[in-house]
Formats: structure tokens, sequence, C-alpha cells
């Protein structure tokens, strides 16, 4: 089975299928664990206004181009930001999006922006993607999609009148103790790449005994057996770390392969374990 190293979104765009995640990284050291990653061969980058951190995911992009610009190129890196709830409706949300923008100008466009959440409510939702369009028109961000979204919110924007431009993704927790099946199905059939959170289950599951053990059998860590079942299953795992030790093997998960048989003993449909929070199920 050969994964893809990108998925083609619908908004004509490319979506690397490995991702670094960031919330956590302390700001002193955002941007150079950033570069490293950049370095190491990671091209998503995944931060949010509640992380705190987008200046310095910004600054450590940059500072990868400069260390080598005709090699290391802006149209490579995909730069992911999301609006928190308190910043939806129409004109916050446009506010907002534009500090999102000036927080990495350096970087030209922002390539995905995600609404964080559907918390903010039916009408909410609806008013902050229309602002959400017109940053694609004024160029300011190249992609749009949401976050933590179950199939009635997703349903209910894909009907709207207003609509111009479909979601690209839904980024929302998986792990093999919260697979999502139906809702990943729903994303995936209707042309939504699914972004999985949390893929290392916030690191609670990493010395699991049957990681643990299929680490061994495959002669990789635990956290890439994780990282490549969530690949395997078609998702694009968001992965953090802190760690400059622990970047080069997490984004090294395209040169081996579990088989169906050890995906099986992996997986637990059954399992119902949230780590931060659940709001697919929200009104
Ligand atoms: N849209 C949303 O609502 C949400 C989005 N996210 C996104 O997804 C990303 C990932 O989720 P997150 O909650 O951070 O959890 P993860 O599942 O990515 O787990 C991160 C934990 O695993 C540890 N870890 C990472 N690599 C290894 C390794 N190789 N060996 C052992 N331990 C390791 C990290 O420690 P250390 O850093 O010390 O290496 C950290 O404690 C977030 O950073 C964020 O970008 C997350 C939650 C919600
Ligand atoms: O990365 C995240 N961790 C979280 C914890 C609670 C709510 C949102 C988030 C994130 O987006």
């Amino acid at each position: 089975m050969t994964v893809q190293r990108f998925y083609q979104l619908s908004s004509g765009y490319r979506l690397p299928s490995v991702g670094l995640g960031t919330w956590s990284i302390p700001n002193a050291s955002t941007a150079k664990v950033v570069c490293s990653a950049l370095d190491c061969g990671f091209r998503l980058i995944d931060t949010a206004v509640l992380y705190g951190n987008e200046r310095e995911c910004g600054q450590g992009i940059l500072k990868w181009i400069e260390q080598d610009p005709q090699n290391n190129k802006r149209e490579e890196v995909v730069y992911t930001t999301k609006l928190w709830n308190s910043e939806c409706g129409y004109a916050r949300a446009k506010a907002a999006i534009k500090k999102c923008f000036e927080k990495v100008e350096g970087l030209g466009y922002i390539d995905l922006l995600l609404i964080h959440s559907p918390l903010a409510g039916p009408t909410a939702r609806l008013e902050t993607w229309k602002a959400m369009q017109e940053a694609v028109d004024e160029g300011l961000v190249k992609s749009i999609g949401v976050s933590n979204y179950g199939q009635h919110h997703i349903e209910q924007l894909l009907s709207w009148e207003g609509l111009r431009y479909k979601p690209v993704v839904n980024q929302i927790e998986i792990s093999p103790w919260l697979m999502r099946q139906e809702l990943a199905d729903f994303c995936k059939s209707n042309g939504i790449v699914v972004e999985a959170y949390a893929p290392l289950a916030h690191g609670g599951r990493i010395n699991d005994k049957d990681v643990s053990r299929l680490a061994k059998k495959y002669n990789v860590s635990t956290a890439q057996i994780l990282i490549r079942w969530s690949l395997q299953k078609g998702y694009v795992p968001l992965p953090k770390t802190k760690s400059l030790e622990r970047l080069p093997s997490n984004i090294d998960v395209y040169n081996f392969e579990i088989s169906q048989e050890d995906m099986d003993i992996l997986s637990h449909p059954e399992s119902y374990d949230p780590t931060d929070w659940e709001c697919t199920d929200a009104p």
C-alpha cells in the first residue's frame, strides 16, 4: 500500500499528508521547532489564534526560506491557522482574519484558514464562512475549511445558498481509540480531506501494549506506528512535538507498511475516548 504524500484539495491546492501540530509548544522555541520541522521534511504547519504562536510559526517558516532561498520555497509550505469561537460572526471574523494575516504578513498569504469549532452556533457559523470566502477573494487566504464539525454542521454549510467555496478539510480528533469512521467517511464522500488531530492520543497511549509490540515488529517508534495508522486510514495526521530529537522520526513514516491484520489489531472501533474537547455534536 502506497500512502499519498499529498492530497488534492477541492480548492485546487495540495495538502501534505502529515503536518506538525504546534499547540503548547513554548513561544520561545516555536520558530526553531517549526524551522527544524521543515528541515526534516514537514511541509504542513498547524497553528491557531488559540495557541498564541502564529507569529512565531510564521517566523520559523521565513527562517527556513532564508536559510536556503534557492531550494526552500514559500509555495512548498502549507501554513494553517484557525479562528477561535469568540471571533465568529461576520464583523468579528473579518477583523480576526486581518489580524491573522498581519501576524504572518511576510508569508504573503495564509494557505489554510479553519473555523476552529462549530460552537458559535448556526447563524454565526455561516456569517463567519462569508467572511472567510471574502478573504479568499481578497487573496489573504488560499483555502478554507472547518474543524470539529459533525455531519450536521457540514450539511448546513453545504446546503447554504451563500456557499461559494466548499470546506476543503475537516480537522477532527481521530486516533485508534476515537475512530469516528462514519464522520470520516461522510467527509471523504463529500470531497473533504480529514485532518486527524491528537493522532498520538495526546501522548497518553504512546506506551500501549499493542502499539509497543508492533513498534518492535516494524522496527520503528510507537509514535511512528500511530502516525502511520492514521496515514493508512487516509487521514492527514498532525502530530505535535516540541522536541527537536523527535521531529525526524515523526515525519519518517513513508518507508514501512502496517499489514491489514496489524491495522485491525490497532483499531478500536468500539472505543470512544476524546482527549481534549468534543463539539462535533454541538447544535
Ligand atoms: N482543532 C482542534 O480543536 C485541535 C487541534 N489540535 C492540533 O493537533 C495537534 C496534535 O494534537 P496534540 O493534542 O498536540 O497531541 P498529539 O496526539 O500530537 O500528542 C502530542 C504529545 O505526544 C508527545 N510526542 C510527540 N512525538 C512523540 C514521540 N515521537 N515519542 C513520544 N512522545 C511523543 C508530545 O510530547 P513532546 O512535545 O514533549 O515531544 C506531546 O506530549 C495539536 O498540536 C494541534 O495542532 C489538537 C487538539 C485540538
Ligand atoms: O490544539 C488544541 N488543543 C486544544 C484544547 C482545547 C480546545 C482546543 C484545542 C486545540 O486546538
